[in-house]
């Protein structure tokens, strides 16, 4: 028996509460207040990076949420929750849903993405699995895997998809992760407009996750800054 967390996001706003180290509000506390914020503007869960900003967030929003871990590792461009390790201790918060790098990339340590998805669902048997996906092929190992939710985090963030944006061209892209897809696609990266956001539920998205243009003030005052210049 897997958990609501798709029941309680069907066409609804997921937002992403991060600052990592060296951002200017990298604290669990703040990213608490961010959670408490994103509640009370209705959005139906929260994803959020770390142990410890996800079990900050859990006890102030009590809504359902994606975790991850980014950890830099250095015989491998993977950072999100990217072995076993990080997986367990991000599971272990009770969080509905983990997320994790699906790029097709080689992980750290020589481990295996089959081997963890297999551990994962004997471990966690009712933890969801989101695969952060960068292009069609991503989409396609997530599909074999079978992971619960198939996101395009990763697309325009891998030397493969360098540049490019789930919402060029009216979002040809993701139509195509839509066809391709065996489970619910989540819009991830870049929406940072509600209208965008809309269109992404309009086309078929399952939910749609929006960061930066809520939770990261300094990306938004550069946008006004530059936009002066
Ligand atoms: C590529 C990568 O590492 N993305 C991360 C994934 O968790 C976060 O830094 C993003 O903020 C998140 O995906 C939401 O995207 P946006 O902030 O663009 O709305």
């Amino acid at each position: 028996m897997k958990n609501n967390f798709l029941e309680a996001t069907k066409g609804n706003l997921v937002v992403s509460c991060q600052a990592l180290p060296g951002e200017p509000l990298h604290s669990s506390f703040i990213m608490a207040r961010m959670s408490r914020a994103a509640k009370q503007a209705g959005a139906a869960a929260i994803r959020a990076n770390s142990v410890v900003d996800i079990q900050a967030i859990q006890d102030e929003a009590h809504l359902p949420m994606i975790g991850l871990a980014k950890v830099d590792y250095d015989d491998s461009p993977v950072y999100i929750t990217p072995t076993m390790k990080e997986m367990r201790a991000v599971a272990s918060t009770g969080c509905e849903v983990v997320a994790c790098d699906v790029t097709g990339r080689p992980r750290p340590n020589g481990e295996k993405l089959a081997d963890i998805v297999t551990q994962m669902r004997k471990e966690f048997p009712n933890t969801l699995l989101m695969a952060d996906t960068d292009c069609i092929d991503s989409v396609k190992i997530a599909n074999d895997l079978n992971f619960d939710i198939i996101g395009t985090t990763m697309h325009g963030y891998t030397p493969a998809t360098d540049g490019m944006n789930i919402a060029d061209d009216d979002f040809a892209y993701l139509k195509e992760v839509i066809k391709t897809a065996q489970h619910p696609v989540i819009a991830e990266g870049k929406v940072d407009r509600p209208e965008k956001a809309k269109r992404c539920i309009e086309l078929g998205c399952h939910a749609v996750v929006v960061g930066g243009a809520i939770t990261r003030p300094l990306q938004i005052a550069t946008g006004f800054v530059n936009a002066l210049k």
